[in-house]
């Protein structure tokens, strides 16, 4: 540990809510071939003609409707989390953003550049995996230390879905609002498009073949967002105790034309303001930092249309975010990482 230092790295937002800097971020974030995973011009072609023309100006005021005095939430939140893990370790501890600033490249010169800095422990800030998330960013920081060159061995901390303590802090942090009374709980989740999932199937012939794949045992869950996030959904209501009709998996903030994963989290709020489901709760565990996503998607629309259909209340919980449990759990997997 003593020639460690760690880099956690989330998502990244824009310079600004304003347009022009939306538009940026948006093309720097689509322009990733484990985000929009199709060759080069293709993706130019999609980027250019589909998202770039009207996108960044929705997503500016959807990001204008969330910023705060410290900028963007999922940074300062990111950031504020940083500096709490720094507190209690004495190794090194970077932030960056896997897209904007602060930059991968200046925390990983940084880092390298202690002379006692041997090795630099990688820590995606995402319990699951996803090519869109962990992979892009293990294949950034690789890229990075080879042109540089820098003096440093890579290592990756897995994902921690399933892990107890992991799971402990999940529940812990959402004490509050599992304690009063509701009538469902959605666990809404990042979506991805079914092709992800096929494409990083290391068995080539078990991923979304049935309906139940995810529950069957198989090599293939090490790189399934779906059988991870399943797994997460059912440690957790095992721990919090709650019973099988009272919640639901959904995916959320769909982009595009491809088939991503189902149900989505409007249908089913919808639906379940339909079926007179007065009042829901709302937990999006593939964040561990509020963000755009969390707070206007779920926080402001789905809220919203949850209303509109006949809802009484939706309450988002808050993500980890710098909750003691969560600083001290990161902490702790910093100091000692959890093995492949
Ligand atoms: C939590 C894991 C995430 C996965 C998996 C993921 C996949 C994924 N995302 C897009 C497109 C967009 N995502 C956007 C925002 C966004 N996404 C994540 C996380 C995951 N994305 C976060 C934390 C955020 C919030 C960033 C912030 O600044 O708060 C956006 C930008 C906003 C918008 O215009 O809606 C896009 C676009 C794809 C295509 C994808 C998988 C292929
Ligand atoms: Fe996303
Ligand atoms: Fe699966």
């Amino acid at each position: 540990m003593k020639n460690t230092g760690a880099l956690l790295v989330n998502l990244g937002s824009p310079d600004s809510p304003h347009e022009h800097d939306v538009r940026n971020y948006l093309n720097d974030f689509l322009m990733d071939g484990h985000v929009i995973d199709m060759p080069w011009l293709v993706r130019r072609l999609i980027v250019s003609l589909f998202v770039l023309p009207k996108r960044p100006a929705q997503s500016a005021k959807a990001y204008a409707s969330v910023w705060t005095e410290k900028g963007s939430p999922l940074i300062s939140i990111s950031k504020d989390l940083q500096e709490e893990v720094q507190k209690l370790t004495t190794m090194p501890v970077e932030l960056a953003m896997r897209y904007g600033k602060p930059d991968m490249e200046s925390a990983l010169v940084r880092l390298a550049s202690k002379p006692e800095i041997k090795e630099v422990l990688l820590f995606p800030l995402y319990p699951h995996y996803a090519m869109s998330t962990v992979k892009t960013v293990v294949e950034r920081a690789e890229k990075i230390i080879s042109t540089h060159k820098l003096p440093v061995t890579l290592k990756v901390h897995p994902v921690f879905y399933d892990h107890n303590a992991y799971i402990e802090a999940l529940v812990e942090s959402a004490k509050d609002y599992l304690e009063k009374e509701f009538d469902h709980i959605v666990f809404s989740y990042h979506g991805v498009p079914e092709r992800h999932i096929r494409k990083d199937d290391c068995t080539g012939s078990h991923c979304l073949q049935s309906d139940d794949c995810c529950q069957k045992a198989s090599p293939a869950h090490q790189t399934c967002y779906r059988h991870q996030v399943y797994r997460t959904t059912a440690c957790f209501v095992e721990k919090a105790d709650i019973p099988v009709d009272k919640y639901t998996v959904a995916f959320q903030s769909r982009l595009g034309r491809d088939k991503w994963l189902e149900p989505s989290t409007s249908s089913i709020i919808k639906s379940l303001a339909q079926q007179g489901i007065k009042k829901v709760l709302v937990i999006c565990p593939a964040f561990v930092a509020d963000c755009l996503e969390t707070l206007e998607e779920i926080g402001m629309e789905a809220k919203e249309d949850f209303i509109t259909a006949g809802g009484e209340s939706l309450e988002l919980i808050p993500c980890l975010n710098t909750h003691p449990a969560w600083t001290k759990l990161v902490t702790h997997w910093l100091e000692k990482p959890l093995q492949n």
